[in-house]
């Protein structure tokens, strides 16, 4: 059963907070939607917000800016939290980097961590099928963008499921994670030591191997001044996997933008855009 935990009227749409007891991580989970006024008389697209590190289903919802255009051009926005929560796991709240509040959008192979850390089936499909049951939304295509951490989750979400996914963009994201010590953490305790199952993880790997799967083009933006950027984002590595795949792409790079939040919001309008042509054209 979904609960609401709280709703606001936002430009002239509903920001909405959710809770319910997941299957998939088998223990409850908080995710915020915003709904559009356009899904008041008719079916929505759906775009799907991963977070960063340490973020929180509230985090993009309040920093980033995007209802005004969300309810411009009709979008529903869904982010949910970015780990499962009171684990119990030893461990799980000692850095910011792993464990609680850094799930890397994938399903945990390894004990401890495998029982509840399955954030890839919760998002493709327990989450996804909530919106889809719950809310006035078109199924057949639906978009999914998100930063750093979550800009891995989008790319790779969307890499791995092209038939849930048609539309995908992304800041900053962490673009080669087996080359990336944020990566490299996370992988070995997630997925254990075989780094092959790491790849398939790894958005620029999973480029190499994939025939252009989004032909209207990936969207990127990333900060020059992004105190991550050369040892854990590689955005570079993710081009060339694309000039190789074919894959469009467009990588956008400005001077003078830090990896937080004031950056996504001055480019958050042009995401909105970038999904509102490809979910609809
Ligand atoms: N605590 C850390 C900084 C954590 C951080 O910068 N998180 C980013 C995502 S990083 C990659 O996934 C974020 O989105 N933070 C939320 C925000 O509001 O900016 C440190 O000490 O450096």
């Amino acid at each position: 059963m979904l609960e609401i935990l709280s709703e606001h009227r936002c430009f002239n749409g509903i920001q909405a907070y959710y809770r319910h007891d997941s299957e998939a991580i088998g223990l409850p989970m908080r995710f915020s939607v915003f709904h559009p006024p356009a899904e008041r008389k008719e079916m929505v697209p759906v775009l799907f917000y991963l977070a960063g590190l340490t973020c929180t289903e509230e985090t993009f919802m309040i920093k980033a800016g995007a209802q005004r255009y969300a309810a411009e051009h009709g979008i529903m926005l869904v982010s949910c939290d970015t780990s499962p929560r009171g684990t119990g796991i030893e461990g799980a709240d000692k850095d910011w980097d792993f464990g609680h509040g850094a799930g890397f959008y994938l399903d945990a192979t390894q004990a401890p961590w495998s029982r509840h850390f399955r954030m890839e089936t919760y998002v493709t499909q327990e989450l996804r099928r909530i919106i889809i049951d719950e809310f006035n939304v078109e199924e057949s295509c639906m978009g999914i963008f998100g930063h750093s951490m979550g800009g891995h989750g989008a790319l790779t979400l969307a890499l791995r499921h092209p038939d849930k996914f048609c539309s995908v963009s992304a800041f900053a994201p962490i673009a080669a994670p087996v080359r990336a010590p944020w990566g490299q953490k996370a992988f070995g305790n997630y997925l254990g030591s075989d780094q092959a199952a790491w790849k398939e993880h790894d958005a620029s790997e999973l480029m190499k191997h994939r025939s252009t799967p989004f032909p209207k083009g990936i969207l990127i933006d990333q900060g020059l001044g992004d105190k991550f950027l050369a040892e854990q984002l590689l955005p570079e590595e993710f081009e060339q996997a694309c000039i190789e795949a074919k894959q469009p792409l467009t990588l956008r790079r400005h001077e003078g933008y830090d990896h937080g939040y004031y950056f996504i919001a001055s480019f958050i309008e042009d995401h909105l855009k970038f999904h509102k042509e490809n979910l609809r054209g």
